[in-house]
């Protein structure tokens, strides 16, 4: 099954991870900018994470997929000095402790070390998918998070997204149950920043 069939076998959990309070309230303008930044310090986490994750999967990928998973693995680097400029411009401490979906999130990745190759393609496919899908979401995004909400709809970004798929696509990739593992820890990541109820009573249920 091609991966991208995955969206509509599971519509309900897709846009739970891709229209959440969190990306509405971003373009809105109603997000608290330190819910933001509580998700902006355990984003960066997640994406020294993801780095490692790539270069393990790299290590082990197919030949054809070689080359946009280190493309990938350039880009990551340069967005980590990214979320260090952001941090910084922001006042924010990047060595804070990992909140527990960035923790269970890393499990995750961890687990995929021990799945085959179209299951772990799959499920970076999934992860960027999601990520690529939840910002535009938030087009064009309020004054306070534009350049964030631009940041991550670039079309070099979704043109990277469509190279994974096609990597999966041709391994055999879509499997339901990755998916389903990637979009939910997707799901908690957003609610993790809205967890002090940040956008007030049953945000996050309103998903
Ligand atoms: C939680 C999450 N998911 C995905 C991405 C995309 N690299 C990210 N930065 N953060």
């Amino acid at each position: 099954m091609p991966v991208a069939e995955l969206l509509q076998r599971h519509p309900e959990i897709w846009r739970g991870a891709t229209a959440h309070p969190f990306l509405t309230a971003v373009r809105d303008g109603s997000l608290p900018a330190g819910a933001f930044d509580t998700w902006l310090v355990q984003d960066a986490r997640f994406v020294a994470d993801l780095l490692r994750f790539q270069a393990r999967l790299l290590a082990r990928a197919p030949r054809p997929a070689q080359a946009v998973l280190a493309g990938g693995l350039v880009a990551l680097v340069e967005e980590l000095a990214w979320f260090e400029e952001q941090a910084a411009a922001r006042g924010l401490d990047l060595t804070a402790p990992a909140l527990p979906a960035t923790a269970a999130y890393a499990e995750l990745l961890q687990r995929l070390d021990a799945a085959d190759v179209p299951v772990a393609l799959t499920a970076l496919w999934t992860i960027e998918r999601t990520y690529l899908d939840a910002w535009t979401t938030a087009l064009p995004g309020a004054p306070a998070y534009r350049e964030f909400v631009e940041h991550w709809t670039v079309p070099g970004f979704a043109g990277y997204v469509a190279g994974l798929e096609a990597a999966a696509d041709a391994v055999g990739g879509g499997r339901d149950a990755v998916f389903l593992d990637v979009v939910a820890a997707e799901v908690a990541f957003w609610d993790m920043a809205l967890g002090d109820g940040a956008l007030g009573d049953g945000a996050v249920q309103s998903a």
